[in-house]
């Protein structure tokens, strides 16, 4: 089993190993990413993405949860941006290709990432919330006090009843704080525990928040730092040109023993 080199990366507090697999050197074995991804015995981090060429894109993205499942990560597709510019293989624009289809994202002077989402047309209301898919199935809950929720004990409860245990949901704790303005907090599924932030997850409250009216661009504080979402909601309550925007950065470099971790 070889050694490799990884990159650690983070956006606004979501962390990620990442991996330059264009040679593909990672092996075939998916047992490896909850090692990896451990904070105790690995390197640790909320995921592990994998980035190779693609025929049709600027190159392609592969993201795993640290539970081994795949799904879009919106704020690892902003660090696999940086990281495929600090590879070469694009300037300041792309296109890539993840898990829900091609995206496109592009880096301004300040390193901002801005990352076209998927155009929104799942959009479902429950008595106790919305769900929304953002490339992930997300459930937004409002709530008055954020502070104050135990996201990982209430995540945990909702993401293991009978209507999600099957699938798994990522659940969304949302105060708003000001017109356009909310707090976001997110029980991701995958990590089966509260992360720092989630862009699929603040992409998903922005857009619950459009239906209630709320003006695009909407600002959004999580724990892990400012994020922003920006979207056109249509008459037939579909969202189109929908971004999410913010930073995505390098923490440091390393070499692992695949035999030892
Ligand atoms: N952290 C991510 C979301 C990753 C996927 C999620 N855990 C799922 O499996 O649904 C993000 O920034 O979007």
């Amino acid at each position: 089993m070889p050694t490799i080199i990884f990159e650690k990366y983070q956006a606004t507090g979501n962390d990620f190993i990442l991996i330059d697999n264009r040679q593909k050197i990672f092996p075939n074995q998916l047992d490896l990413i909850p090692r990896l991804c451990d904070r105790k015995f690995g390197i640790g981090s909320d995921g592990l993405i994998l980035i190779q060429e693609h025929p049709e894109c600027d190159f392609e993205m592969v993201f795993y949860n640290p539970d081994t499942s795949q799904s879009l990560c919106g704020n690892g597709s902003r660090c696999a941006v940086k990281f495929a510019r600090e590879l070469g293989m694009i300037r300041d624009t792309c296109r890539f290709m993840a898990y829900d289809g091609i995206h496109e994202a592009s880096i301004d002077e300040a390193g901002i990432v801005k990352l076209r989402m998927q155009n929104v047309q799942n959009v479902r209301s429950l008595e106790d919330g919305m769900l929304v898919d953002t490339g992930s199935p997300h459930l937004i809950r409002y709530v008055q006090d954020i502070e104050a929720v135990d996201v990982a004990g209430r995540g945990r409860e909702i993401r293991y009843s009978d209507p999600f245990k099957k699938g798994g949901v990522n659940i969304n704790f949302v105060e708003v704080q000001g017109d356009q303005s909310i707090f976001v907090r997110t029980y991701e599924r995958g990590v089966e525990n509260e992360t720092l932030s989630c862009g699929t997850g603040v992409t998903a409250a922005a857009i619950a928040c459009g239906l209630r009216s709320m003006a695009s661009p909407v600002q959004i504080k999580t724990k892990g730092g400012k994020l922003e979402v920006a979207f056109n909601e249509n008459t037939d309550q579909t969202f189109t040109d929908v971004y999410l925007i913010g930073p995505a950065q390098h923490v440091f470099s390393g070499k692992v023993d695949l035999a030892t971790v």
